[in-house]
C-alpha cells in the first residue's frame, strides 16, 4: 500500500494560509533565530497540473497531463522548491519550469488565483523508489549539460483515458498521485476557453 493511502494527507490550505506558515531559516519575526518556539519552519514547493487535449480520436477523456519522471525514478509534476526570502510562490515555480519543460514555459501566466491548494507535510523529503517507465513514451526529455535540468529524466504526457489505470500502478513523489486523482473530476476542456484551473470558479477558491 502508499503512503499516501496509510495515512490521510493534512488538509488542504490556502495560498494565504500557506504564506502564513513560518518559512526559511527561522521564525520571519526573529530572523536567523532558530527558535524551537517557532515551530517548524517551512520550505514551499510549488508544483503545476498542466493539461492539454490530445490529438483526436483517441479514448475519452481526450487530455493529457504534463507530468515528469524524476531523478529518483518517481513520476511528480513539474515545479520545485521556492525560496521566498527571493522570489514569490509564481516567480519561483515559473524559475522551475524554465529549467524543466524549456522555452515552452515562457508561453505560461501563472497567477496567484491558479493557486489550488496546499498541503503541509511535516519532515517531508526526497524518498529514494525506483519506478518503470516501459508502457510510456518520453517526449522532450532534457539531459545535464544541454541547458537541461539533470533532475528531470523526462516530461510524460499521461493521457486519461484507458491507459491511466497502469500509470497509476507507477510510484509518485510526495501525494503526485492523490493530486493526479484529486484533478480529475474536474477537469474541463481547454478549448471551452476557460483558463480557470480544474476544479476552481476562477477566484482561487475549492469548489
Ligand atoms: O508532484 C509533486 N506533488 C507533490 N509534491 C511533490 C511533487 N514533486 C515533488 N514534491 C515534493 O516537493 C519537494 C521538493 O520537490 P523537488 O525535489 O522536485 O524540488 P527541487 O526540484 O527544487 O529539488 C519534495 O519534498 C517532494 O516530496
Amino acid at each position: 500500500m502508499r503512503d499516501e493511502e496509510e495515512t490521510p494527507p493534512p488538509p488542504l490550505l490556502s495560498r494565504a494560509e500557506a504564506l502564513a506558515l513560518p518559512s526559511g531559516r527561522g521564525d520571519r519575526n526573529r530572523p536567523g533565530k532558530r527558535s524551537e518556539a517557532a515551530g517548524p519552519r517551512w520550505r514551499h514547493a510549488c508544483h503545476i497540473l498542466l493539461y492539454a487535449p490530445l490529438p483526436a480520436g483517441g479514448p475519452e477523456p481526450r487530455f493529457a497531463i504534463l507530468m515528469q519522471l524524476r531523478f529518483d525514478g518517481l513520476f511528480g509534476f513539474p515545479g520545485g522548491l521556492v525560496d521566498l526570502g527571493k522570489e514569490s510562490l509564481e516567480e519561483g515555480l515559473l524559475r522551475e519550469l524554465r529549467e524543466e519543460l524549456g522555452p515552452a514555459a515562457g508561453e505560461i501566466r501563472l497567477r496567484p488565483w491558479h493557486h489550488r491548494g496546499a498541503r503541509a507535510w511535516p519532515g517531508s523529503g526526497r524518498r529514494k523508489k525506483s519506478g518503470s517507465l516501459e508502457k510510456w513514451g518520453l517526449e522532450g526529455g532534457k539531459e545535464g549539460k544541454e541547458g537541461g535540468n539533470n533532475r528531470v529524466q523526462g516530461l510524460v504526457r499521461v493521457p486519461l483515458g484507458g491507459g491511466l489505470p497502469t500509470f497509476l500502478q507507477h510510484q509518485f513523489i510526495g501525494d503526485a498521485r492523490t493530486q493526479l486523482l484529486g484533478a480529475l473530476p474536474g477537469l474541463g476542456d481547454p478549448r471551452d476557453g476557460d483558463q480557470s484551473p480544474p476544479g476552481s470558479n476562477g477566484k482561487g477558491e475549492e469548489t
